[in-house]
């Protein structure tokens, strides 16, 4: 029986922006080919000289949505039942992590969208009691800060282990939350 990995690696291809199109007026030849699992390099003649495997490759086609549902949607869900997990996303600047983790009004990104899901679990677990609370920090320079405190306050944060080995950050502001609505209302992006 084969065991699945705790942690997924998953790659999202994002379309040129407008930006790189104008950059690249001539066609731009690719040096690279993605299937679902995997990224391929290509060299002059097309031929595939290397092969990077990963638990997903989604397309420049392929929405936030079905991202969510593939990826997300299942460690949402678990955390409900009470099991820890983490989402994150990684990439040089530009890459997309913002318009996929935070999205916008018209394509929610994965926050939105599991906030809502959270909520809708809780209500159709009526017999169990829930408490959530919402922290935002940003990670820069290695200086851990706090998006939830209003930015005259704002001081470098500490990285502390708990009596139990478990690691948490010192003073992060945590707000109770109990609407999706109250969730978003905390999104640093949108307080700004
Ligand atoms: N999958 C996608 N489809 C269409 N446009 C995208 C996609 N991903 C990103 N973009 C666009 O690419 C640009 C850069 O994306 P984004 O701001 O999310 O990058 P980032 O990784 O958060 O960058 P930074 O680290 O500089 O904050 C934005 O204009 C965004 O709308």
């Amino acid at each position: 029986m084969t065991e699945e990995s705790a942690v997924k690696v998953c790659v999202r291809v994002r379309p040129l922006i407008k930006r790189e199109e104008a950059d690249n007026a001539e066609p731009v030849q690719l040096y690279w080919k993605a299937d679902k699992q995997a990224i391929h390099q290509i060299d002059d003649d097309g031929n595939m000289t290397k092969s990077f495997s990963f638990d997903r490759v989604f397309s420049a086609e392929e929405s936030t949505n079905q991202l969510y549902n593939d990826i997300a949607k299942p460690l949402v869900v678990s955390t409900v039942e009470g099991y820890n997990g983490t989402i994150f996303a990684y990439g040089q600047t530009s890459s997309g992590k913002t318009f996929t983790m935070m999205g916008s009004e018209h394509t929610p990104g994965v926050i939105p969208l599991a906030m809502a899901d959270v909520f809708h679990t809780i209500k159709n677990c009526p017999k169990k009691e829930f408490l959530l609370r919402v922290s935002y920090m940003e990670i820069y320079n290695e200086t851990v800060t706090d998006l939830l405190c209003d930015s005259w306050k704002r001081k470098p944060l500490e990285i502390r282990e708990g009596n139990y080995k478990n690691v948490y950050v010192a003073d992060l502001t945590e707000e109770l939350v109990t609407s999706p609505e109250q969730a978003a209302g905390l999104d640093p992006q949108r307080r700004k």
